[in-house]
């Protein structure tokens, strides 16, 4: 006889995915896995032996027999034991049927946990190792979401699912086998019942996978506004928008539950379902045993023996439907979960790569074109055609209207994103054929908004180098002019900076930046806006930092305020993807261009920039 089933989708076979499931998870565990199958083996048959046991056991206490009597053929028991040997029996077996039971609980809990263990430590890897575009083409919901959510309902189909479903499958068998002993006609009536059951299942697990599909969807929305509404509470609350706000997450909440609703009624109801068919069979089975024992082919223990096997039949019956819609809930979560994991980043180191050569770099952009979603039709290029170099020990300055891709070149240097044409250098090699490690190990970043994490003073700035020592952090940020505001915070290099450095001021996060930059001592360094969102004073301070920072390195830089770029050696002018322009800050200004036409808007707003009259031109 075969025991139904978990239902699977026509479309998405459910063999190579139960494959994959052992072959890159359960194989892993080979021993917990088969000794727990072992005890579920166990158990069952116990089951079995007790049930079974009731025919002998009932005939016996009730039609004492003055010799010693003999059961299953084999087992000789002397006419004053049977009221001792009986019980006992069954309390030795009771006993060992439950610590086969308990034995396999602890297993399958520390299966499942390490299935799930492994899985979400995967997920994490996939996550961070992913390509910037698809990161940013996801909310970061989506992620945590699948790590804890989706990850979840892949253990429970594990422990729930595959085990127990296992325990009670061969349960069932062991019970109808023992039937079969006692009467086989009968237990066919009751086979008949099976593919009313496996239709029961199919149905309810149908169901299910669809409910825990939205679920999964919605779990996803739901983190993904709780994270938003998070980051933008500021914004929220000067806007009076917590109403609002309420009833977005209000509505996201009532349509996930929706989902979880039907997906546990399908799990509730597919138990009581197969528990009509499995009353059924016994009602059948009552009236056809009736009539045997009437006729006195059946005896009073076979009869309660039979009927007790029948009801444990029929609760394991029971489990095994609602198995399935766990299982089919688990499994459709895994079909997800792999689907993510399997998405190869596109940004590979290669398998020749190479290291650079210790020593200066000279940064170039030879024709570079680039489109965020190159593969898009009608996607338009962000880069055309752009060539620029830096050489060792130069600051070079990219300028222009809000859009023009100043971040986007930025970005191409540590291959956060590949050019779609033409190709960028460090010391003429490209960069996609040296080590992705190699390559950012070159390049120090400090941005507008540095990222601090929720830690020391002191781990933020050895973020930039692994190992370095406490007097190395403390040299770094004396070079950066942090040194002073960290000593005076109340656990010094010790305080923690609470969530993203909320503790510390803009300039003081771009102070401990700037430090991090100076322990990591690339020879390329990246300064996106740098000193932008700072005030006067502190501008001054991180300018002074930054000119140290910059000496000796290529630096390639972004600024809008044209007063931070007028002692570059040379300065690109960027608008639209393009270079427009191309010189020092007095050539450009004598070229009465774009970047003299901003450096003529810039000095109206009180920025010190000549005009070209003002230089003779
Ligand atoms: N992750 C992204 N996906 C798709 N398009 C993007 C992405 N990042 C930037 N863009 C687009 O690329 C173009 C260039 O953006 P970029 O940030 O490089 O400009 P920018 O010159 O640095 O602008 P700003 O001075 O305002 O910072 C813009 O049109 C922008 O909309």
């Amino acid at each position: 006889m075969t025991v139904p089933a978990p239902a699977s989708d026509a479309r998405e076979p459910l063999r190579p995915l139960l494959v994959r499931i052992w072959r890159d998870y359960l194989s892993r565990h080979k021993p917990a896995f088969f000794a727990s199958m072992l005890l579920a083996a166990v158990s069952a048959g116990l089951t079995a032996v007790l049930l079974k046991f009731l025919e002998p056991a009932i005939d016996l206490l009730f039609g004492r027999e003055e010799g010693p009597v003999t059961v299953w053929g084999s087992l000789t028991i002397p006419a004053n034991m049977v009221l001792i040997a009986v019980p006992l029996f069954i309390v030795v077996v009771a006993v060992i049927r439950s610590l086969s039971i308990v034995g396999q609980a602890a297993l399958v809990n520390r299966l499942g946990h390490g299935v799930v263990g492994d899985i979400q430590k995967q997920l994490f890897s996939g996550m961070i190792r992913a390509d910037l575009s698809r990161l940013r083409s996801q909310h970061s919901g989506t992620f945590v979401s699948s790590v804890l959510f989706d990850a979840n309902l892949v253990r429970e189909a594990f422990t729930g699912g595959v085990v127990n479903y296992t325990q009670n499958a061969l349960m069932l068998l062991a019970v109808i086998i023992a039937m079969g002993f006692i009467d086989l006609p009968l237990t066919l009536i009751v086979l008949l019942g099976v593919p009313v059951v496996n239709w029961i299942i199919r149905r309810f697990g149908k169901r299910s996978r669809k409910a825990a599909h939205g679920a999964m969807v919605e779990t996803e929305a739901l983190s993904s506004a709780l994270m938003e509404n998070l980051d933008g509470v500021r914004l929220i609350k000067i806007e009076n928008h917590e109403a609002a706000e309420e009833a977005r997450v209000a509505a996201v909440i009532d349509r996930r539950q929706r989902h979880v609703i039907k997906g546990a009624d399908s799990r509730a109801f597919a138990g009581p379902a197969s528990d009509i068919v499995a009353y059924g069979i016994v009602a059948a089975v009552m009236a056809y045993a009736g009539w045997r024992a009437g006729q006195g082919a059946m005896t009073v223990g076979a009869f309660a023996s039979f009927i007790a096997m029948l009801l444990l039949a029929g609760q394991a019956l029971r489990q095994v439907t609602n198995l399935a819609t766990v299982l089919s809930e688990g499994l459709t979560a895994a079909r997800r979960l792999f689907a993510a994991l399997d998405i190869e980043p596109e940004i590979r180191e290669a398998d020749d790569a190479v290291r650079l050569t210790p020593g200066p770099v000279t940064v170039a952009l030879d024709h570079v074109c680039f489109a965020y979603h190159a593969g898009e039709e009608g996607a338009a290029p962000t880069l055309a055609d752009v060539s620029l170099h830096v050489a060792p020990g130069e600051t070079v300055a990219l300028v222009g209207p809000s859009g023009g891709g100043k971040s986007t070149i930025l970005s191409l240097l540590p291959r956060f994103y590949d050019v779609t044409e033409g190709r960028v250098t460090l010391n003429g090699r490209d960069v996609r054929e040296l080590s992705l490690a190699d390559l950012r190990d070159h390049i120090a970043l400090v941005t507008q908004e540095p990222f601090l994490f929720d830690d020391t003073v002191a781990a933020n700035i050895a973020y930039g180098r692994k190992g370095a020592t406490a007097d190395q952090i403390i040299q770094a940020a004396r070079a950066a002019a942090a040194h002073d505001f960290i000593a005076a915070l109340p656990d010094g290099y010790a305080t923690r900076v609470g969530e993203a450095g909320a503790r510390l001021s803009g300039g003081q996060r771009q102070r401990i930046a700037i430090a991090r930059a100076f322990l990591k001592d690339a020879p390329i360094l990246l300064l996106d806006e740098a000193t932008s969102a700072l005030d006067t004073e502190s501008e001054a301070l991180v300018q002074s930092a930054l000119e140290r920072l910059m000496a000796g390195r290529a630096t390639l830089m972004i600024a809008h305020r044209l007063s931070t770029v007028r002692n570059a050696d040379r300065i690109y002018v960027i608008e639209a993807g393009r270079v427009v322009e191309e010189g020092s800050h007095e050539q450009l200004v004598v070229q009465g261009g774009l970047y003299a036409r901003l450096a003529r808007q810039q000095s109206l707003d009180g920025e010190p920039a000549p005009l070209p009259e003002e230089t003779g031109a």
